[in-house]
C-alpha cells in the first residue's frame, strides 16, 4: 500500500521519500511503482512520462533522511499497534515541527498513534482503499487532539492528489466507509450462521435483486475472511460462527485457494440469477442504514459523506443514506424493532438519529425529507452544473467510479434539471463526463436486474427531454460514450469528440437493444445500414469512424477539443435566441411531417422571425458593418 501512495503522490507533483525497513523491501516498492506508471504511461493516464514522475520518488532505509524536510509523513506499516507507535515515535523525533504526521490504517485509533507523538494536534488518519492509483477515495480522520487545521491540510493534500476526501470527524472503530459496508458481510454471515440463508441465495439476491456490485460472501473472499474476522474481533463484538468456521479451517476465501467458494478445485464463484430470492435484503439493507443513521447522530460523517465513501469505497451503486431515502426510513425503523425484538441484539437497536427522523415524519424522498432534504432546491448527486454569465449550462456527468454510467438517479437528475431551469437564462447547453475517462458508458448495468422492467423504460424521458430542450445543445465527448452515453450525445444538437474516444451501442450484448433512442436517432443520422450493423453487432468504434459515419460532427485532438467546443459556444452564445429556438424546432419536427408540411413549417418560422427586434439588429449590424447585439427579442 505504501508503494501505492508514494505513486499517487508523486504523480500530484509532490517530491517523495519513501522508506522501508529493508533496501530490498524498499526496491520492490520502487520497481512496483516504476511497473505501475508505465502501465499508466502507455494508456495515456498521466500528464508526464513515467520517468518524470519516477524522478521525483528517491528511496532510503534512514527514517531521518526519509523524512527530516519533509512537510507531510504518510505512515503504511502493517497494522499493529506497537510498529505504529514506534515508528510515529520515530518520525516525531526527525520530522520538522510544522509537519503532518498520517496514518494510513484502516482499523487502529488515530488518538492512540498519535500519542506517541509529542504533537498530537498535528496527527491524523489518511485511509486510501487499495489499489491507491485506481481508488478515489481517501477518508481523512480526526484523532481526538487532530485540530481542523491539520484535518484541512491532509484534505487538501488529498484534493491535490486527485482524490476524493471524506472526513472521519470522530475516531470510530471502522471509520466511515467499514462501520457501514462491513455489515453488508456481516449480517449475511450470521444469517448463514442460524441457517436462514445459504451463501449462493445471499450473493445472487443482493447482486441481481438490490444491484450490489458482489454478493456478501463473494465479497468476503474477494477482502479475505481473516480480514473481516479481526475487524470484529478488534473492536470486541461477537464474530459470527461462519466467518470464525473458516477462519480456523483456514479457508480465508480467494487468497488461500478456498473460502465460500472454492477457488481451485471447485468453479469459484458461481451463483447465477436463479439463486436470488429469499434472502433478507432489507435486514442487511436496513442493518447499514442504521449504521449510516448512528454516524450522522454522532456527527461523524454526513450523509453526503457517507454515501460518496460507500461509492467510492464500496463501488456500491448509490449511498445507503439515499437507499434509506428511497426504501423509506420508516419501513427501515419498523424492520429493525422487529428484528430486535426478535433477537435481541444491540445492532438491531434503532439509533436515536433514525427514530428523531421518522418521529418528526421525516421518512425519506416520498415525504419531502429524510437523511436528505428534497423539498427545496434537491440535491444533484450524481451531476454537476452552473450557468455562467453567458448563459451556458455546463452539465457534468460525475459517477466517475463507474465510468459516468447513468443510473436511475442521474437520468432523473438530468431530466430535472433542464425542466427547473429557466430556459430563457440559457444560451445553450454542453454536456460532458466528469474524469479523463468517459463521457458517460452507458446505463448503469447492474441496475438492469435489480429494476422493474417499467423503470427502465422511463428512461427515454430524460432524452427527450434534452432532445426538446428550446436551446442549442452540445456533447462534449472525451473517452468512452456507449450506450445510454451515445444516445445522449445523439439527444444533443452538436457532438465533438476527442478522436481517440470510444462510440458505440453494445447493448445487443447484454441481450437487450438500444432503449433511449439510438434505434431512431441513429436511422434519421446516418441510414438504416449503418444502423443496423452497428445495433445488432454491438460496435464500438474510435471518433474518427464516428465523424466518417456523421455520427457527431466532428474528431479532434485531445488539445483542439476545449478550443472547438469554446468556438461553437461563442457562436451560440452570440446567435440570436428566437432565431435559435425556432431553427431547433423545425430542423427537429421537420422529418416527421411531408415535405409541404415541413416546408409550411419553415416558411412560418421565417415569416414570425422576419417581425422580431433581432431580425433587424441583424439587418443594421450588417449594413454597418458590425458584429450583431441579438436580445432574443
Ligand atoms: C438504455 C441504455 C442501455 C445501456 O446503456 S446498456 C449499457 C451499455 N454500455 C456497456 O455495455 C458498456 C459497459 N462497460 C464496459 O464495457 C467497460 O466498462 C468499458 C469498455 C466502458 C471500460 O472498460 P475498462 O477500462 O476495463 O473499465 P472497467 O473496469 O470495465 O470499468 C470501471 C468500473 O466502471 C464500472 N462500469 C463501467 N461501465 C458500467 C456500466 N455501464 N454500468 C455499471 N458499471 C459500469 C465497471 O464495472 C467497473 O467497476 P468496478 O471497478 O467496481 O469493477
Amino acid at each position: 500500500m505504501g508503494h501505492g501512495i508514494a505513486e499517487v503522490t508523486a504523480i500530484g507533483g509532490y517530491d517523495v521519500a519513501m522508506r522501508d525497513i529493508e533496501e530490498d523491501i524498499v526496491r520492490e516498492g520502487y520497481e512496483q511503482i516504476k511497473w505501475s506508471l508505465g502501465k499508466l504511461d502507455e494508456k495515456d493516464q498521466i500528464d508526464e512520462s513515467a520517468d518524470e514522475v519516477l524522478e521525483r520518488i528517491e528511496t532510503t532505509t534512514d527514517i531521518s533522511e526519509a523524512v527530516s524536510d519533509a512537510d507531510l509523513v504518510i505512515e503504511a506499516v502493517p497494522e499493529q499497534m506497537e510498529i505504529k507507535e514506534d515508528t510515529f515515535s520515530a518520525v516525531d523525533e526527525h520530522a520538522p515541527d510544522h509537519a503532518v504526521l498520517a496514518s494510513n490504517t484502516s482499523s487502529l485509533s488515530i488518538s492512540s498513534i498519535a500519542s506517541a507523538t509529542d504533537r498530537p494536534e498535528q496527527v491524523v488518519g489518511l485511509h486510501f482503499f487499495n489499489p491507491p492509483v485506481k481508488m478515489d477515495l481517501v477518508e481523512v480522520t480526526y484523532g481526538e487532539a487532530t485540530t481542523d487545521e491539520t484535518a484541512e491540510i491532509a484534505h487538501e493534500w488529498a484534493e491535490s492528489v486527485n482524490k476524493t476526501p471524506i472526513y472521519v470527524r470522530k475516531d470510530v472503530h471502522g471509520f466511515v466507509v467499514n462501520t457501514v459496508l462491513v455489515p453488508f458481510m456481516e449480517e449475511a454471515a450470521w444469517m448463514l450462521s442460524n441457517d436462514e440463508t445459504t451463501v449462493r441465495e445471499a450473493d445472487a439476491t443482493m447482486v441481481y435483486e438490490r444491484g450490489y456490485p458482489m454478493g456478501p460472501f463473494e465479497l468476503n473472499d474477494f477482502g479475505g475472511i481473516d480480514v473481516a474476522y479481526h475487524f470484529r474481533d478488534e473492536s470486541g463484538q461477537p464474530v459470527p460462527p461462519a466467518i470464525a468456521e473458516k477462519v480456523e479451517a483456514e479457508e480465508l476465501g480467494k487468497k488461500s485457494g478456498k473460502g465460500f467458494y472454492d477457488y481451485e478445485d471447485g468453479d469459484g464463484v458461481d451463483y447465477e440469477p436463479e439463486d436470488s430470492g429469499g434472502y433478507d435484503a432489507l435486514r442487511t439493507e436496513a442493518v447499514m442504514i442504521n449504521k449510516a443513521a448512528w454516524l450522522i447522530g454522532n456527527d461523524v460523517a454526513t450523509p453526503e459523506e457517507i454515501d460518496i465513501g460507500l461509492r467510492l469505497g464500496g463501488s456500491f451503486p448509490e449511498g445507503m443514506c439515499r437507499r434509506g431515502d428511497r426504501i423509506g426510513l420508516d419501513v427501515v425503523l419498523e424492520k429493525l424493532e422487529s428484528l430486535y425484538e426478535e433477537y435481541g441484539e444491540e445492532r438491531y437497536d434503532p439509533t436515536d438519529y433514525l427514530v428523531e427522523l421518522v418521529e418528526e415524519g421525516w421518512t425519506g424522498e416520498d415525504a419531502g425529507k429524510g437523511f436528505f432534504d428534497y423539498r427545496v432546491d434537491p440535491p444533484y448527486h450524481y451531476i454537476n452544473w452552473e450557468i455562467d454569465d453567458d448563459g451556458v449550462l455546463a452539465v457534468e456527468l460525475d459517477r466517475q467510479e463507474r465510468m459516468n454510467s447513468m443510473s436511475e438517479d442521474m437520468f432523473a437528475e438530468i431530466d430535472r434539471l433542464l425542466n427547473d431551469v429557466d430556459a430563457d437564462e440559457v444560451s445553450c447547453v454542453v454536456f460532458e463526463g466528469a474524469g479523463d475517462r468517459a463521457f458517460s458508458s452507458g446505463a448503469d448495468i447492474t441496475g438492469f436486474t435489480a429494476g422493474e422492467p417499467t423503470d427502465i423504460m422511463d428512461v427515454d424521458e430524460m432524452f427527450q427531454t434534452v432532445y426538446e430542450f428550446p436551446r442549442p445543445t452540445v456533447a462534449k465527448i472525451d473517452g468512452f460514450c456507449l450506450g445510454a452515453g451515445i444516445e445522449l450525445a445523439l439527444a444533443c444538437d452538436i457532438r465533438i469528440a476527442t478522436e481517440d474516444s470510444t462510440i458505440g451501442t453494445p447493448e445487443t450484448n447484454l441481450g437487450v437493444i438500444p432503449g433511449g433512442g439510438a434505434t431512431q436517432r441513429l436511422v434519421r443520422l446516418v441510414g438504416e445500414g449503418r444502423t443496423k450493423e452497428m445495433v445488432f453487432r454491438g460496435m464500438q468504434f474510435d471518433a474518427v469512424q464516428a465523424e466518417e459515419w456523421g455520427i457527431i460532427n466532428h474528431a479532434v485532438s485531445d488539445d483542439e477539443l476545449e478550443e472547438l467546443v469554446g468556438e461553437i459556444v461563442d457562436d451560440l452564445v452570440s446567435g440570436p435566441p428566437v432565431a435559435l429556438k425556432a431553427a431547433k424546432q423545425v430542423i427537429n419536427d421537420g422529418p416527421e411531417a411531408s415535405l409541404e408540411a415541413a416546408l409550411a413549417m419553415e416558411k412560418q418560422a421565417f415569416a414570425v422571425l422576419s417581425t422580431t427586434d433581432d431580425m433587424y439588429e441583424g439587418v443594421a449590424a450588417f449594413r454597418q458593418d458590425r458584429e450583431p447585439q441579438f436580445e432574443g427579442e
